[in-house]
Order: C-alpha cells, then structure tokens, then sequence
C-alpha cells in the first residue's frame, strides 16, 4: 500500500483487451483493488478481480481510442483520497480531483488521465499542536495532534492515521505549514521513525476504523415538519429519499444540507443529469449558512461526477464521498451525507457486472446489489472516535425509480437497508404538497428513540401527537374513499369533521415550503406547537360534535383558516403566538358550546 512497496516493484505491464471501461492488462505482481494507470494517456483505473497476472480494471475515465497493448502501470496502493485541510469548500470529481483546478488547467473539459491531487499542495495552514502531547507521549490512531483552522466556522483535527501507533518524538511548534511538512515524527514498537504530516490517505473502500460504535441518541434536527415530526431521522442513521422524477428529491437534500444540525455536509452528485449537477454546482456555493450566516460550502464539499466521466465512475464516487464523511467523523464532528442518486450508483454496478458477462439476477443487476448496497449504508453510523469523543455519519440516499415503480431493485432493497425512508409522491408533488412525502408509505424506524429526545426537550405527548394524527391522516384516506364513492352527503358531522382535522393537519403541518421565508425551517418546539394546535382544535371539536354540535358551525370558524397559515405567519422565536392562537380558539368553541346548550335549554 505505501509508495515505497511501489518503487521496489516491476509494475509496469501492457493492456490485453478493452471492452468499454473494462480493460483486461497482464501485469505481474499486480494485486487485487490496486490503482492502476492505463494506457499512454495514463487513465485512472482499479483493479476489481484478478486471474494470475491477468487483471480486470475498471477505469474511471473513457477508453476511447485507447488500443492493446499500450502501457498499463500498477501504482501500488487501491483507489485513496487525501484526508487533510483544504477538503472543506472543495468541489472534486468521482475520483477526489479539485474540479475548479481541472477547469484552470484543462478548460471545462477535463483532459483524460490528468493527474491532480485532491488537496493543495502550495496553501500553508496555521498548525496549533495538542497542548497536552509532547514528545515521549504514546500516540495512536486518531490521537489529536493539533488542530488547523480549515474554514472560519470548521476547526480541523489533525489526526494520526490509521494503523500508526508508538511514541511521539517530536511535535512541530506552532507555525504555518503546507500539507506535505512535517509536523511531528513518531516511533513505532519495531523503532522505525514515521513522518506525521498535515494530511494521509486512506482506500475508500476501506472503513475507517473507531473505538465502538455509540449508542447515544441525538436526532438530526433538519426544520422540516414531515421528517422530525413524522418520520425522524437519529445522526448516525440510514435514509433513503426515493422520487419519481420532479417529486422534489433535489429540494428535500438542499433543505437537509441547509438547516440539519449537521456539523459539516458532503453531497455526493453520482451521475444524475448533467444539468442537474450544474444546478448543484451553482447553487450550494449560494447558500448561506443559517446558523453562522456565512457560506455554507464553509462546512461543505461536493463530489460530483462529470458528464465525461464514464458510468463506472459513479461507483467510486460514493465511497470518496463516504471516506471524507468517516474522517470529519473521526475529528468528532456530526456529518451528513448525501448521495443522489444510489440508482444511479446501482447502475454503475449492473453495467459492470454486464460487462463481465456475470449472471444479472433482477433487471439486469448483479446478485451483490443488495450486499454492496447494505455495506455501503453500513458505512453510517455514530461512533465514539479514539480521541475526539462521539462522531457520526449520517447517510441519506436519494434513489430514483424508472417510472416512481417503488418495487424495483434497488428502492426495494435500500427499503430493506435503511432505517428512514422518505418516500417522494407524485400524487402530492402534482397537488403542490411540498415536501410531498408520503405519510402512508414513508417510515421511521428511529420514532420510539427519537421520542426519548423530544419527550425531554420539547414535550412528554410528542409521540402519542404523532401517532394521533397519522391515525386521522389514515381515517382520512378511508373517508375520502367513500365521498369519491357516494359522495359527501353521505358522511356523518364526526366523519366531516375527521376530514376537516386531517385537512388541519396536511396544511397546517405537513406542508412547508422551502421557498417560504418564514418557513422554510420551522424549530422543533414550533413543531409540536403547530401539531398540538391543528390536534387540539380536532379535539375541542369532535367534543362539541358529540354534544350534537352541527359541523358547519365550527367549519365557519375563521381562526381554522389562521391556524392553516400560522406557520408561515409566526417564525421559531415566535411559538407563544401559535399557543395563544389555540387559546383563542378554544374560547371561540367553548362560546359555540355555551350558546348550543342555551338554545337547547331554551327550546
Ligand atoms: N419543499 C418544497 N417547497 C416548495 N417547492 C418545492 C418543494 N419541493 C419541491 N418543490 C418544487 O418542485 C420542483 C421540483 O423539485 P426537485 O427539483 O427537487 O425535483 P427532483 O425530484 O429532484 O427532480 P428530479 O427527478 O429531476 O431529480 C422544485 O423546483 C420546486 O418548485
């Protein structure tokens, strides 16, 4: 894996056959996962099975033109990215190359086989070492050597790699120093000294390593009703955002990369359309940071693969993505990452697959779908670092059904992977119900660990609220069934009212415009206020029914058409406008109540 391995070894072999971006090359001594480069034009390739010294490469740029038996040269080490400061802001192509210096060097297009480390070789970073740590200290993995600041709102750890332990010997003094100085020398048990830099690599198919994975419960807070209310998801955990097309999967990951409580962000665009990568591309490094108020590309990086770049290429992308998701964990920081979209990704793997003529099982995908897809999201996790306490990946998967068919391959078997699923709706998206998350096939697994917190911090009846209204969502669809049936004449004033409730809840609740404003993020304690109100008018109500109240007197209430607008007319600061709104309401029903019982009493 080091370079040195490399220098000692022939690596240098020739190219049998090409088929597409598989090439066959013979290599002596090459080993399996092993970056390779192919061709005269050098074209960044991994080796994904082995046959003697006849290896199978995957290439990650296009083979075109490329013939037999050109040069193919083993580098020693698999498909790594560069762990250090400078990541932060950064926009890299599928295989970590900073795409804004590709452009300066080669133009838009990026020439093939150009070869541009991920990380700036020339910007000095001011190093503050580990107060605590000098030399004699026993060091290992994840040991803090000192901290550079990465961005204005980012602190960046500096970490000793993975797999290094021994004794510090020297720690460089504060100072400016470019990625590749030494900052600190460290021996190992065998006595042999290792150079401690401000950056490593580490093979992206490789996990990371951690002391244990962590138990401790702590939602990502994201300001979006329908998920921290109704389906929460915990930092740490697996989601899947899975759409037909135009559905709103882009505005639900720029919500959640936006206003989560995510520490640093990392959106990984595998292959969706060109142009919608370019929208990415231009619109995070517009979007502010709400919780600093600068830029949020200050705790943001973005992998995005080119339209150039052939369709295996997406299938390294997400796991460059999810090894500099790891290293911001290991610093200790919460991460969210988001990739969009795993179908494409899934694709990726079946045009291999076919490729190497193995046999497709569903639709043309291999049987290791649903493994590779499961390891992938294994990645996840919250974690207790070896230096820099609890740290976490979250990892959200937007997915992308042909034809919004949830039965597919791949929605089926990420359902099968994750813990929340986001399911988009066409139905909702065509009504203009943003986010148009389905409260019927959408699920949370998280809902009973997420309460814990929500019990705690905004209130003890948040998941019984939960549970009530999702029950009057549901009466709704049953009642909504027989009115499209045989009309709405033939409903009781208690069903009209179950419709009037859940119609509280759609508008008053569920829906939220990311173009609002005002609520574009709502607070978990606006949340609850927001629920508790549509909840406890449906309830005052249903009371007054039962007395034998007629629906329309309090259909013809004009707060009702307040409390569907009061989202956007109160903002998070502002939920003791919403509670007083409740009690104003309650006093409107309570004179409807007294006026029934006296016009009763009179007749
Ligand atoms: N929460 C929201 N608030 C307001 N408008 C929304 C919201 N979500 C989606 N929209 C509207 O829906 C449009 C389509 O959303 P979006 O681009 O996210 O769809 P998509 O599912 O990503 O599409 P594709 O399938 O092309 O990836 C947006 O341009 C916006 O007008």
């Amino acid at each position: 894996m080091s370079e040195r391995n490399n220098s000692e070894r022939n690596n240098l072999g020739f190219i049998r056959e090409i088929n597409g971006p598989i090439v066959t090359i013979d290599l002596p001594g090459i080993r399996s996962g092993e970056q390779v480069k192919i061709g005269e034009l050098g074209l960044v390739g991994e080796v994904i099975s082995l046959n003697g010294r006849e290896a199978t490469v995957q290439t990650y740029e296009s083979t075109d033109g490329v013939r037999p038996g050109e040069p193919a040269e083993g580098l020693g080490w698999p498909l790594s990215v560069e762990l250090g400061p400078g990541l932060l802001g950064g926009i890299f192509d599928g295989i970590q190359r900073p795409l804004e210096k590709i452009a300066l060097q080669s133009g838009d297009y990026i020439r093939r086989g150009l070869s541009l480390p991920g990380l700036d070789r020339e910007r000095e970073w001011e190093f503050e070492p580990n107060p605590e740590l000098g030399p004699g200290k026993q060091i290992g993995p994840g040991t803090v050597l000192g901290t550079v600041q990465e961005t204005e709102t980012v602190l960046h750890k500096i970490l000793v790699p993975p797999g290094l332990e021994g004794e510090l010997t020297e720690l460089a003094p504060n100072g400016d120093y470019a990625i590749e100085a030494t900052i600190g020398h460290l021996r190992d048990k065998a006595g042999h000294s290792h150079r401690l830099k401000l950056f490593h690599r580490w093979p992206v198919r490789k996990p990371r390593p951690y002391l244990k994975r962590d138990d401790g419960i702590s939602p990502l807070i994201t300001g979006q009703r329908v998920i921290d209310s109704f389906f929460p998801q915990l930092k740490g955990g697996k989601g899947a955002v899975p759409g037909p097309f135009g559905a709103g999967k882009t505005v639900v990951q720029q919500q959640i990369a936006r206003w989560s409580n995510a520490e640093i962000v990392i959106y990984v665009g595998c292959g969706e359309r060109g142009n919608e990568l370019v929208d990415v591309l231009e619109t995070f490094p517009q979007l502010e940071d709400p919780y600093t108020g600068r830029k949020l590309m200050e705790k943001t990086l973005l992998v995005a693969n080119t339209s150039n770049m052939p369709v295996v290429a997406r299938e390294a992308s997400i796991y460059v993505g999810l090894t500099m998701a790891e290293y911001y964990r290991d610093m200790g920081y919460d991460v969210v990452m988001l990739a969009d979209s795993t179908s494409r990704w899934a694709e990726a793997l079946r045009e291999v697959s076919g490729r190497l003529g193995q046999m497709p099982v569903e639709e043309g995908y291999p049987a290791y779908l649903s493994s590779r897809l499961a390891a992938v999201y294994e990645r996840a996790g919250r974690v207790e670092t070896y230096d820099a306490g609890p740290g976490s990946v979250t990892l959200i998967g937007a997915v992308s059904p042909p034809g919004g068919d949830f039965s597919e391959p791949v929605t089926s078997h990420t359902k099968d992977i994750i813990e929340t699923f986001w399911a988009l709706s066409k139905e909702l998206a065509d009504a203009r119900h943003y986010p148009s998350i389905d409260w019927v096939t959408s699920f949370s697994a998280h809902v009973h660990a997420a309460a814990e917190w929500w019990h705690k911090e905004v209130d003890r009846r948040w998941e019984a609220r939960r549970t009530q209204a999702l029950a009057l969502l549901a009466r709704d669809a049953e009642l909504s069934r027989i009115v499209n049936l045989v009309g709405p004449e033939a409903l009781s004033d208690a069903q009209r009212w179950q419709l009037e409730g859940a119609s509280l809840i759609k508008e008053g609740v569920l829906q939220q415009s990311a173009l609002d404003e005002v609520d574009t993020f709502c607070s978990p304690q606006k949340q609850f206020a927001l629920l508790d109100l549509a909840l406890s008018i449906y309830d005052k109500g249903m009371t007054l029914i039962e007395l034998g109240v007629p629906v329309s007197h309090l259909q013809d209430l004009p707060q009702l058409a307040k409390v569907r607008r009061c989202k956007s007319i109160y903002n998070s600061d502002q939920v003791s406008s919403i509670t007083d709104l409740g009690r104003e309401i309650e006093d409107a029903f309570e004179a409807i109540r007294v006026q029934y019982a006296k016009q009763h009493s009179d007749d």
